[in-house]
């Protein structure tokens, strides 16, 4: 199956939630104009990492990121993966991804499971713990958030459910960028899928942010990278190339998990 996928690599307006709800209108009127079947946008795009002001400014239970995502989705028929937004929900804050299909219904949700301690998260932010799968066009897919694909583990138990296509939005720094680009590299390998990664770009006051977004496919190799800057870049995948990986080296077939921990 051939899906277009759009990679939404945009700047965030640290803290000021009005003007980044005002900014995903045009990539997604681009990504529509691309005949794109998903347009991907990256993490927390709605506050960025202010978060020591979420009380004034998460979305209190998604509504605002929910109403918005759906009615885009239905306007331009196609996909949204709403990267993840920040969100206030039951006296806690999540990083919360939402996806919703061109019928304006919501597909599938994500919280972020691994709380990334460098930038704070584990200090502001309750962590997810529930599994999210999809599909596009009838082929499987699934979601984490930038620090999480540091856990090989996590992404192969996602994996388990046959998914093809395993989506990565990130606020990845600038510094460890290298790094983002060989894990990616390696969960595709690894579970013999396509990774999409949407990073940001841009600064906040603590870190610049890399950009390099990308599309891998099973074999690892970088389908497209972006460079550092704010774009909207959309690229076809064949999924059957998961089967054609799957069935050389049946990697899931060979598996000892009786032997796992
Ligand atoms: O793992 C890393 O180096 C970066 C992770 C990160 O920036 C995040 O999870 O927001």
């Amino acid at each position: 199956m051939k899906i277009t996928i759009s990679l939404a690599q945009m700047d965030i307006a640290f803290g000021e939630p009005t003007k980044n709800f005002a900014q995903i209108e045009p990539y997604i009127k681009q990504a529509a104009a691309a005949h794109a079947d998903i347009v991907v946008f990256p993490e927390m795009w709605n506050t960025g990492y202010d978060l020591t002001r979420f009380s004034a400014i998460a979305d209190p239970d998604g509504q605002q990121t929910r109403q918005l995502l759906s009615g885009l989705a239905k306007k331009y028929q196609l996909i949204i993966h709403g990267g993840s937004v920040a969100i206030a929900q039951n006296g806690a804050f999540f990083n919360t991804t939402y996806i919703y299909g061109p019928d304006g219904k919501l597909m599938t949700t994500y919280q972020k499971v691994h709380l990334f301690g460098l930038m704070k998260e584990d200090q502001y932010l309750a962590a997810g713990h529930e599994e999210d799968h999809f599909a596009i066009k009838g082929i499987n897919a699934t979601s984490v958030i930038c620090y999480d694909i540091r856990f090989p583990e996590w992404l192969r138990t996602l994996s388990l459910d046959d998914s093809r296509v395993i989506f990565v939005p990130a606020e990845w720094p600038t510094s460890r960028i290298p790094q983002f680009r060989r894990l990616l590299a390696a969960r595709a390998i690894e579970n013999q899928s396509f990774v999409v990664a949407v990073n940001r770009v841009g600064n906040d006051p603590d870190n610049p942010f890399g950009g390099h977004s990308g599309v891998y496919n099973p074999m690892g190799d970088e389908l497209v990278t972006l460079d550092d800057q704010p774009q909207l870049k959309t690229i076809q995948i064949e999924t059957s190339e998961t089967d054609d990986a799957r069935g050389f080296m049946p990697v899931f077939a060979d598996r000892r998990p009786e032997l796992y921990r």
